[in-house]
């Protein structure tokens, strides 16, 4: 059954509908548009709601708000790789778009149901119960299994947990030691979509405002160039040695070490060559090393009194950097301005690829504190999940120290086609790939590869083709473009040298992560030289049947 048009809406109460928009300023809005359009909706769909409704109602309701919301929270990564097109229409693009496309439709029921206009309550229950159950039901690969160590004391994180609630912090988890990730959050009890995890006041928010009431401030204002960012890393690390700092109990509960990629050895740096970590990570050292050079020694020459040498170590740099990449988020103050902060407690949410908590860093006006609802239901004992973002390995690898476990999305490797061998190209337009074990369409003319691409290649080849058909000079073509494709990820695949037999489990922790990053670089390459051979085997059958059937003819 269809939901209702625009022009049925006059037969209900006009108050009560859904207006799912996608948002002009929204900065894939053309591509969006095109998807919607392409599906027959307009980029701002208003559902009426029906007095009464019948359960084929509801799902076909549901099912178009669902199309609209999906393509309205594609990400820049899915877009590209999300090969719908008219041939071959998608209704699914990745867990993380359908949870969030599912939970914004449920706030804006929420939001209809808040306003006390919509008389069609039962609607609008009936319409979450069923988004709520659908939540529960997407099913993800990357769900990571919790291994709780038990012997291990917690007695300072049930310290910061304490000073917290005196604070005003209210939460449902509970912290533990988790195997391979440090210290998780772990749920006292069920938890379900819509609850609040965690409530953090702002006055225990790590924020720029402590700089300013510093005593480092008037000298560091004078500092041509310097952000607040770095103001704040040099405040904090002074603030750890503060014994009567407010903070203390929560710099108390810091890791002495944070092992991300910026403390990287040479033989972890060297095991890299060839890959792109390799120049992430020389690039973002040197970076910092620049940075302290700038400031360092002359601050604590100039200002013994303020900067004590031995507080401001290239040693203790590097910990406090690790320490905010690693452990800070952007929030979202009321006056509008989005501040880098350090949140104590929260700071204990580890990352997944199937998070719990999607949507965060705004703070709530009415109880001025930060709430880390959930998009998706954790039941007692299970780790509750945040998204630190939409990270690719090796930004993980370098910024926060870790290889995340299952098929992480936004692994990607860029493809400069300007780089190739080929003069004639003129555009500089960059593409990507990535494992095309996360393709669902692998048949003639998508081969698991994204169409991008490989729409940018048989453009090069032949610019005037009519590409996707079975015609002989076309299959040529295509036979020219995943060749092609194939000679640039032969190259890149010979320059990751030979695999490395490193003995994984006695070799440092260093070592061990580079290893495994090539490893998953290796495995990716793989998967699109076999789907180049694949394709090319595809297109050869139809090629041969062509000149069959025209030598018949
Ligand atoms: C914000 S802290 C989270 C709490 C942290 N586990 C601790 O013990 O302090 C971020 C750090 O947690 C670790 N981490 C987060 N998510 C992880 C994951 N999925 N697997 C392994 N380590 C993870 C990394 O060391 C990362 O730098």
């Amino acid at each position: 059954m269809e939901p209702p048009s625009c022009d049925e809406a006059k037969e209900t109460n006009e108050d009560c509908a859904i207006v799912l928009e996608l948002s002009e300023s929204d900065p894939y809005f053309d591509k969006k548009k095109m998807l919607l359009q392409n599906k027959g909706f307009n980029p701002k769909k208003r559902v009426s709601l029906k007095s009464s409704s019948s359960p084929s109602w509801i799902s076909a309701t549901l099912k178009v708000m669902l199309q609209i919301a999906r393509i309205i929270h594609l990400d820049e990564v899915e877009l590209y790789f999300c090969q719908d097109d008219a041939c071959s229409p998608v209704e699914f693009y990745s867990p993380r778009n359908e949870v969030e496309a599912l939970n914004s439709i449920l706030s804006l029921l929420d939001i209809s149901n808040s306003s006390g206009k919509c008389l069609q309550m039962n609607v609008l229950q009936e319409l979450r119960e069923a988004i709520v159950s659908m939540i529960r039901d997407v099913r993800d690969n990357n769900c990571v299994k919790t291994t709780i160590l038990e012997n291990q004391s917690v007695d300072k994180e049930e310290c910061l947990l304490q000073w917290g609630e005196r604070n005003g912090m209210r939460t449902r988890l509970q912290i533990a030691y988790v195997e391979g990730a440090g210290r998780g959050s772990i749920a006292r009890e069920d938890l379900n979509v819509g609850d609040t995890a965690l409530e953090i006041p702002v006055s225990i928010v790590i924020s720029e405002e402590l700089v300013y009431t510093s005593d480092m401030f008037h000298i560091l204002e004078k500092i041509g160039g310097i952000s607040l960012e770095t103001m704040l890393l040099l405040w904090s690390m002074k603030e750890r040695h503060n014994c009567t700092s407010k903070f203390k109990i929560y710099f108390d509960a810091l890791p002495k070490n944070f092992n991300t990629g910026l403390s990287f050895g040479l033989d972890a740096i060297m095991a890299l060559e060839g890959t792109l970590l390799f120049e992430e990570i020389v690039q973002a050292k040197q970076h910092l090393c620049d940075q302290y050079g700038e400031l360092f020694p002359s601050l604590c020459d100039d200002h013994p009194d303020i900067f004590p040498r031995e507080l401001y170590t290239w040693e203790q740099f590097l910990w406090a950097c690790e320490l905010w990449y690693s452990n800070s988020m952007n929030v979202m103050f009321p006056d509008g301005k989005l501040r880098t902060c350090l949140i104590p407690i929260a700071g204990f949410l580890n990352h997944s690829l199937h998070p719990h908590i999607l949507q965060y860093g705004k703070v709530d006006t009415t109880a001025n504190s930060l709430k880390f609802r959930l998009s998706r239901p954790c039941s007692a004992g299970e780790q509750c999940f945040l998204s630190y973002g939409h990270f690719s390995s090796s930004h993980l690898i370098s910024f926060y120290g870790f290889l995340p476990q299952g098929d992480n999305p936004y692994d990607i490797i860029p493809v400069d086609i300007d780089a190739t061998e080929d003069d004639s190209i003129t555009s500089n337009s960059t593409h990507m790939v990535r494992g095309t074990w996360l393709s669902r369409n692998h048949n003639i003319f998508y081969y698991g590869l994204p169409l991008p691409l490989l729409d940018h290649l048989r453009r090069i080849q032949s610019p005037i083709l009519q590409y996707n058909t079975l015609l002989q000079a076309n299959l040529e073509n295509e036979m020219e473009v995943l060749g092609r494709l194939r000679s640039i990820f032969d190259c890149v695949m010979k320059n990751l040298g030979a695999v490395d037999l490193h003995d994984r489990e006695n070799t440092s922790w260093d070592v061990r992560l580079a290893v495994e990053f090539k490893d998953l670089q290796r495995r990716i390459i793989s998967s699109i030289l076999s789907s180049c051979d694949t394709g090319l085997k595809l297109v050869k059958n139809e090629w041969c049947r062509c000149l069959a059937e025209d030598s018949r003819g």
